[in-house]
């Protein structure tokens, strides 16, 4: 394919993004990096530019943006911005996590939505794309306060969502408590006990697995794409950036394959332990995050041994491989320059699109290992699908099935990664495989929809 076109393609496709949705750069980010690879196929394949696909599929279905008033323990009326993007649905209904953070905004959430539409895909499971959110900030905030909150969202949220129309489930700042008072509110409106939301508790329909789905999947990716170099994680050093879900199970993983993670973060710092992040230590993380809901330098101030640097994100700690799963662009250029000089030969998304265009470019012309959150990622809404299935046919699969079964979807992106992004010379641009791999199943089926 002729560079010049190509090149003309995604500047002209781009051009028109910024233009119908300006002020949204993660958005534009998210659309360049997925046209970037698509250009030459979508250049090869007339009916795709014929009918649109890719300029329908960058327009979201719909938005519903809302009011969300709630009183606070000092009884004063808060009011925040709720949000749900609903991105595609041509494969499935639309399903994706909802975000609570400040930093909340259309830009963040049509990114994630948008991701969320190739990643549905590659699952290989019948789910479509969508995200949504608020900018509230759960941070500080009383049980009792994030109740009423969370009764508030869902009580505008319930008439846009259903079993068979949109799923939603948790992201950041949305763990097992929110769920289930998004849940207990949703049931009284709904007036039934039906699968809305994944995420659930063991005891009322949620999967086993779903809270550890994401960082398992996240090493099983890693662990195939080291695989092709006659690698794995024992006796690896492996830095992980966030110490929220996906993190503690990123760790937890990692210790069962005899890798030694040896670092954590959240937004004020990280903490590297020379010693390495055992399972009696991770225990405490859980604590501290889960139900103290504390900062990660107190592990340092807990274990001495571990370093606390303030305001620092972890890539500078020697590593073989890296996960971030923090938040978007949490990893720019240099950081991936230096994890590069330290000798880190992979880095597997544990998060979404944690890491800069800067850093992808540099991790592709080096070669190393990369795989993007839209693939390594995949693990917790596959587990969402499962626990869909699980609902469905009123029946509960052991851990054990359940664990069966997220190796295998992990172990199919991976070779659907391999067959659409292998290049010249053998190697794997897992980036592109995604995409386009992605890409494929949800344009047969709007092609097959008609105009819509
Ligand atoms: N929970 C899930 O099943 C999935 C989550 N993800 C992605 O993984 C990432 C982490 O999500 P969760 O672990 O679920 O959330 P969480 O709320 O459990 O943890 C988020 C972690 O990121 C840290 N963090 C947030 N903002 C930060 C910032 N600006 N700088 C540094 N650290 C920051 C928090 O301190 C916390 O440790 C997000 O990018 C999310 O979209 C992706 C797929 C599924
Ligand atoms: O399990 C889900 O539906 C949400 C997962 C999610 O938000 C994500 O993959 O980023």
């Amino acid at each position: 394919m002729n560079d010049s076109k190509v090149l003309k393609y995604v500047e002209d496709f781009m051009a028109n993004v910024k233009a119908k949705n300006p002020n949204e750069p993660e958005f534009h980010q998210a659309v360049h990096e997925v046209v970037e690879s698509l250009a030459p196929f979508i250049l090869e394949n007339p009916v795709l530019m014929k009918n649109k696909v890719l300029e329908r599929m960058t327009e979201p279905e719909r938005i519903i943006s809302f009011r969300v008033p709630w009183v606070d323990d000092q009884g004063e009326i808060q009011i925040n911005k709720g949000y749900r993007v609903q991105m595609n649905s041509a494969i499935g209904p639309y399903k994706g996590g909802l975000r609570f953070h400040a930093s909340v905004n259309q830009s963040i959430l049509k990114f994630l939505a948008f991701e969320q539409v190739l990643k549905n895909s590659l699952t290989s499971l019948p789910m479509g794309g969508g995200k949504g959110g608020s900018d509230f900030n759960p941070k500080g905030k009383s049980d009792n306060e994030v109740m009423r909150f969370c009764q508030s969202f869902v009580t505008e949220l319930e008439r846009h969502i259903g079993p068979n129309t949109d799923v939603p489930a948790g992201d950041i700042g949305v763990g097992g408590r929110e769920i289930g008072f998004i849940f207990g509110q949703y049931k009284r409106l709904a007036n039934a006990f039906q699968g809305t939301f994944t995420g659930k508790g063991a005891e009322w329909g949620g999967s086993p697995l779903r809270p550890e789905a994401t960082g398992y999947g996240a090493v099983y990716f890693a662990q195939e794409m080291m695989a092709t170099k006659g690698e794995s994680f024992k006796g690896k050093t492996v830095a992980v950036s966030g110490s929220g879900n996906v993190a503690q199970y990123a760790v937890e993983k990692v210790l069962e394959l005899g890798g030694k993670p040896v670092t954590l973060s959240d937004s004020s710092g990280y903490i590297y332990d020379p010693k390495g992040i055992d399972a009696e230590k991770l225990e405490y993380v859980k604590l501290l995050k889960n139900a103290i809901r504390g900062r990660i330098k107190e592990y340092a101030e807990k274990y001495p041994e571990a370093e606390y640097h303030e305001g620092e994100r972890p890539w500078s700690v020697k590593c073989d491989i890296a996960i971030p799963s923090a938040t978007q662009n949490e990893l720019n250029g240099d950081d991936a320059h230096t994890l590069i000089e330290n000798g880190c030969i992979c880095v597997s998304e544990g998060a979404n699109m944690p890491s800069t265009p800067e850093a992808v470019d540099l991790f592709h012309e080096k070669k190393i290992l990369f795989g993007p959150g839209k693939a390594a990622n995949a693990g917790g809404v596959s587990v969402s699908g499962l626990e869909m299935s699980q609902n469905s046919m009123r029946i509960s699969w052991t851990p054990e099935e359940v664990d069966e079964k997220l190796k295998t979807i992990m172990k199919n992106i991976h070779a659907a990664c391999v067959k659409h992004g292998k290049e010249e010379g053998g190697f794997v641009n897992y980036v592109k495989g995604a995409n386009v791999s992605g890409f494929i199943k949800v344009a047969n089926a709007m092609l097959a929809q008609g105009v819509v």
